[in-house]
């Protein structure tokens, strides 16, 4: 259940994970691309996960049609500024969006900048049509390796102003985060606040291995944490947020029974994790659905729910005065 009287925060969203099939289409019609259908209900299968994939690689081969189909800027333009709209409808308060502008320019070999540039220009204008606050992360994606990371980073960093946060997210099994310390480095030189994919498809050593060698201040699903209690004990002390997405974890095998989700001991343990969607066009979920159903199913009770919410605003990239700014608005609703 949603406290309304809350901020209601996603901070685990991923912009190019959430495009939405209708768009897909229109794109695919407006560059002629040949899609591997041409009705909403044909197309489903193949951009949204409609039943359990063996493992996150598979599941993040779903994420592929969407940005195959972002023929020039103006597309990426579009979905950055859907996205917001979406959040909007999802009741979302405030939101950390985050993007791989590598992979979002890779199909259609659109200059990485201008992808980043077109996202920030969506959704500040998104922000303002819809009244919602928003903030961006920029995603290196693991997946294509280091030296593609290295392009999306300059591409990202050269807009730093207008991003909170770098992440790392795609093939951690494959990719391990110890490959890209120079990388954040620089985002740290940069000024920029970090969140790194880890303990998803890889054990907690990788939990371990973000926060000491690449600087997380807060993890991304964290899931096999649970297998740690040092490390638990570790975020803790030190506030290390939990981006928990359950719905995500189930689809993606992460998780083999809903009712085994982690984040309930999580929170027992005082872990400072929260309820967050991931990908939701791809997943066919949004954020009341986490809240509403997800995390029931998980055991979490009422009051735990509500110590999410807390917690998703609280280990936000924003200033103590942005929170409560946001803090007062939903008091008064
Ligand atoms: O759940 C996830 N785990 C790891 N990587 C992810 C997840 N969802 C999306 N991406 C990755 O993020 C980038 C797009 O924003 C892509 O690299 C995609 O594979
Ligand atoms: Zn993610």
């Amino acid at each position: 259940m949603i406290t309304k009287n809350l901020p209601l925060t996603d901070i685990h969203r991923h912009l190019d994970g959430n495009i939405r099939i209708e768009t897909i289409l229109q794109l695919g019609q407006k560059f002629n691309l040949t899609l591997p259908a041409t009705s909403i209900d044909a197309l489903r299968p193949f951009v949204q996960v409609v039943e359990t994939q063996p493992d996150l690689m598979a599941f993040l081969s779903k994420l592929d049609w969407g940005v195959a189909v972002l023929g020039d800027l103006d597309a990426c333009y579009q979905v950055a500024y859907e996205n917001v709209e979406d959040a909007k409808n999802a009741l979302i308060d405030y939101t950390e969006l985050r993007f791989s502008p590598y992979y979002m320019a890779m199909k259609h070999n659109l200059p990485v900048q201008g992808v980043v540039e077109a996202v920030v220009a969506g959704v500040a204008t998104g922000s303002r049509d819809f009244n919602v606050k928003t903030n961006l992360i920029g995603i290196m994606s693991r997946t294509f390796g280091t030296e593609a990371c290295q392009l999306e980073l300059d591409g990202l960093l050269s807009q730093k102003d207008k991003l909170v946060a770098i992440d790392l997210a795609g093939d951690e099994l494959g990719q391990p985060g110890d490959q890209f310390v120079n990388h954040f480095k620089q985002v740290r030189d940069a000024g920029l606040r970090v969140t790194v994919h880890a303990g998803e498809a890889a054990g907690a050593e990788s939990i371990w291995q973000a926060i000491h060698s690449l600087g997380a201040e807060r993890i991304g699903h964290g899931v096999k944490a649970i297998e740690d209690l040092k490390l638990m004990d570790y975020l803790v002390a030190n506030n290390i947020g939990i981006e928990s997405c359950i719905t995500s974890n189930i689809q993606t095998s992460t998780i083999a029974d809903i009712t085994q989700h982690p984040i309930n001991t999580f929170l027992n343990h005082g872990v400072m994790a929260s309820l967050n969607t991931d990908d939701p066009a791809v997943e066919g979920i949004e954020l009341p659905f986490e809240y509403e159903v997800a995390a029931p199913k998980a055991g979490l009770s009422l009051e735990q729910i509500k110590q999410a919410q807390i917690n998703g605003l609280d280990i936000a990239f924003l200033s103590a005065a942005e929170k409560q700014a946001l803090r007062d608005i939903a008091a008064k609703r």
